[in-house]
């Protein structure tokens, strides 16, 4: 295993350098202080993924606000998505809150979607989403996101807390795969 995430840090294609991704973090934090502050809201960091950017993001946050986590994994540490796995919910109540699901990734869209229903289902009165990287995609997503950093093609990207098999969350970079090669 160890061999392929070698083989694929090494061949991976640099989308987006560690100054692009703080800029476009400095951007999506100022739009959510305008949007958001008189709020109070209940930012809910969507686990794994979302760790890294819901880190950074909350110290460019001015409001008042609380956090929690959930952990809705679709893809399970492989390449392709599945069906959802509620692996951990929040623990703090939903009900009359304003919520902010913060997550790494909106790429076809169905965890996000999922956990923003789930989030009316349990009360809350407001919902809105920051996602670090939009994939384009060449199809109609069943929803988009309140505040998007960046855009990225259609690859399998990694860093910034986006995953490879479980493994490279922790590039300070945003990367595509290249295709992994039998190793
Ligand atoms: O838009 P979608 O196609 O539904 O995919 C996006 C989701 O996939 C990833 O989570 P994953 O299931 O890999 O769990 P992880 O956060 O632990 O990596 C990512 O963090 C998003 O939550
Ligand atoms: O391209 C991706 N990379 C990492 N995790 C993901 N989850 C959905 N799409 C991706």
């Amino acid at each position: 295993m160890l061999n392929e995430i070698q083989h694929i840090q090494e061949t991976a294609q640099l989308l987006h350098t560690e100054r692009q991704v703080e800029a476009a973090l400095d951007t999506m934090a100022r739009q959510i202080n305008i949007a958001l502050a008189d709020k109070n809201p209940l930012v809910l960091c969507v686990m794994n993924g979302g760790i890294v950017v819901a880190g950074k993001l909350l110290p460019r946050l001015t409001m008042s606000l609380t956090l929690d986590a959930i952990n809705a994994s679709r893809y399970q540490n492989k390449t392709v998505g599945q069906t959802i796995a509620w692996v951990v919910k929040p623990s703090t109540t939903l009900k009359d809150r304003t919520v902010l699901i913060v997550d790494d990734i909106l790429d076809a869209g169905i965890t996000l979607k999922a956990i923003y229903d789930y989030c009316f289902e349990q009360g809350a009165t407001a919902v809105y989403s920051a996602v670090l990287v939009n994939k384009l995609l060449d199809h109609e997503k069943p929803i988009t996101a309140d505040f998007i950093g960046l855009d990225v093609e259609n690859h399998y990207v990694f860093g910034y807390g986006m995953d490879y098999k479980g493994y490279l969350r922790n590039a300070a970079g945003i990367y595509a795969a290249q295709q992994a090669q039998s190793l």
